[in-house]
C-alpha cells in the first residue's frame, strides 16, 4: 500500500477542503494517507513517504505563505529529487501565478509532479472538489 502525506497550510479553510478532498482521493484509491499542518511536517517526514501533495494558497503578492509554509517547503525541497509531488491551493484572483512558479520551481528540485497543480478561486466547487480527489488518486 503507498504511503500518501497531505501538507498543506490554510487560512479561511478553502485549501484546508481541498487538502481533505486529496486524502479522500487518495483513500479511495488504496493509498495509506496521512493529512499534515505546515507545523506538523518537516523534511525528516519526506522519505517516510512515496508521494506527497502539497497545498498553499496564494498569498502575498502571487507567492507561497511566508511564515509558515514556505520556509517548511524550502527545507524540504532538496529531498524532494525523484519524489512524486502534487501541488494545491485556492486563490482570489488573476491567473494563478504562484502556482505556475510553483510548479516550475519543483521541476527545477527533480520533483516528478503527477499532474499540473490543482487549483481553485476562493472555497472549492463540485469541480475543484473532483479535481482534487484526482490528484490524490494520482498519488496513491
Ligand atoms: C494576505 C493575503 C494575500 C493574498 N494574496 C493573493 C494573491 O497574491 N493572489 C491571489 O490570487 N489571491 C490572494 N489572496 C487570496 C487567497 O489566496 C484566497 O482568499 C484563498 O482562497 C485563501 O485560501 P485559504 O482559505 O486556504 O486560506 C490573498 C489573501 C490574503 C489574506
Amino acid at each position: 500500500m503507498s504511503k500518501v502525506a497531505v501538507v498543506y497550510w490554510s487560512s479561511t479553510g478553502n485549501t484546508e477542503s481541498m487538502a481533505n478532498a486529496v486524502a479522500d482521493g487518495a483513500k479511495e484509491a488504496g493509498a495509506e494517507v496521512t493529512v499534515f499542518e505546515t507545523a506538523d511536517f518537516e523534511a525528516a517526514k519526506v522519505d517516510e513517504f512515496d508521494a506527497i501533495a502539497f497545498g498553499c494558497p496564494a498569498m502575498g503578492d502571487e507567492v507561497l505563505e511566508e511564515d509558515e509554509f514556505e520556509p517548511m517547503f524550502s527545507s524540504c525541497e532538496e529531498k524532494l529529487s525523484g519524489k512524486k509531488i502534487g501541488l494545491f491551493g485556492s486563490y482570489g484572483w488573476g491567473d494563478g501565478d504562484w502556482m505556475h512558479n510553483w510548479e516550475a520551481k519543483c521541476k527545477e528540485d527533480g520533483a516528478v509532479l503527477v499532474a499540473d497543480g490543482v487549483i481553485c478561486q476562493e472555497e472549492p466547487d463540485d469541480e475543484a472538489v473532483e479535481n482534487c480527489k484526482a490528484l490524490g488518486k494520482a498519488l496513491a
